[in-house]
């Protein structure tokens, strides 16, 4: 074998891991006293936007071979185990576990926190506002499939706001028990993911009885417990229900991804490249969108997205839910934020937050 070659080339691997292991507490000994500082003042253990730095520092400092998202994912593992060490947090999320909702849990605040199952998207608004749970991620916008106007809904009566957003792939699978369509007659899963991979299953499987179930995860467990039911879910939900794959990757979207939003009780500060997140509505009269935009233009402001929703009075208004570049506090951002204030019939800012790095 090669191990007289591989022998010096493991004692240097043994020798680096020393000096990390080394730093990785020096680390966490300075985030220890950060955590110290920060509890004379009761002040917020995370900090996205001083999260948000150190992970594009590092990008920005990285010279390879590791790829800047692999050196991503491990520091935000290590500040997430830092962090945990100030106090770890408590991150509210549609459940049960094994959701999408999940995952984009672990991306924002790596694995070191308290995840905590809700049963809806209101549960999720509910515990993080009661203090139960620090933070709550909620999806918003899925790519194929457009808004979650539950979540939408939520946003314009909370006391909440967003601070941070997190964007992941969304891949669905068909499962079962036996890893066969063999005796299966239902394929359950969210509604959204039955829309998702809509075309998918009316080629494939167009008469095989289709239920909409509370999550994918509920439709994984379901099928872990009869033989007759197959689950769209994601294959880590697969997993741990111990199903087998019929088919992967059967999202009617290669790309479907869907977008969560961060909501807490925290102002987010700057963080050197930001977003800002609103909703208006504008009196109902001609022009009225048009003019209701004009501040943005004339302070130089982007719009990067702009979604409407309909306020329910009955006279064809809407709620308009417009994500700007920047940050409140920047003087063009907040300049053209008054503007929209006094104009508009309804004005709030969802938040202002870090762009995902
Ligand atoms: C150490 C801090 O607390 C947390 C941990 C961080 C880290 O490990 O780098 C960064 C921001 C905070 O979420 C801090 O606020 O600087």
């Amino acid at each position: 074998m090669n191990d007289n070659k591989l022998l010096p080339l493991r004692e240097k691997i043994d020798a680096i891991d020393a000096a990390i292991l080394e730093l990785l507490n020096q680390r966490a000994s300075v985030a220890q006293e950060v955590g110290h500082v920060k509890a004379e003042t009761n002040a917020p253990v995370f900090r996205p936007e001083r999260e948000a730095q150190v992970l594009r520092n590092m990008a920005a400092k990285n010279t390879g071979p590791l790829l800047n998202e692999d050196i991503q994912l491990i520091f935000r593992e290590v500040m997430s185990a830092c962090r945990a060490l100030e106090r770890r947090v408590v991150v509210a999320f549609l459940g049960p576990v094994g959701t999408f909702s999940e995952q984009a849990v672990y991306k924002q605040f790596g694995r070191a926190i308290e995840a905590l199952p809700c049963i809806s998207i209101d549960e999720v608004f509910r515990a993080t506002e009661a203090g139960t749970a620090d933070f709550g991620v909620v999806p918003i916008e899925n790519s194929s499939e457009g808004a979650i106007n539950r979540t939408l809904d939520l946003l314009l009566q909370t006391s909440l706001a967003i601070s941070g957003e997190v964007a992941i792939a969304v891949q669905h699978s068909l499962m079962s028990k036996s890893g066969t369509m063999e005796g299966v007659t239902r394929i359950c899963a969210h509604s959204q993911a039955l829309a998702q991979c809509q075309a998918w299953l009316n080629q494939h499987y167009p008469h095989v009885e289709r239920q909409a179930v509370a999550s994918n995860a509920e439709a994984a467990r379901m099928a872990s417990a009869d033989f007759s039911v197959a689950a769209i879910a994601s294959e880590i939900a697969g997993h741990q229900y111990n199903l087998g794959i019929v088919s992967a990757h059967i999202q009617d979207d290669p790309h479907n991804r869907t977008r969560f939003a961060v909501v807490g009780r925290l102002n987010t500060t700057p963080s050197g490249k930001d977003q800002t997140s609103i909703v208006l509505a504008t009196p109902n009269k001609a022009g009225a969108v048009y003019n209701l935009l004009a501040p943005l233009s004339k302070h130089g402001v982007s719009m990067t997205r702009f979604e409407s929703r309909p306020a329910r009075t009955g006279n064809w208004e809407y709620y308009f839910y417009v994500d700007v570049e920047g940050h409140a506090m920047d003087a063009k951002v907040k300049a053209a934020m008054d503007e929209l204030n006094q104009d508009a019939a309804f004005f709030k800012i969802l938040g202002s937050y870090p762009c995902t790095v």
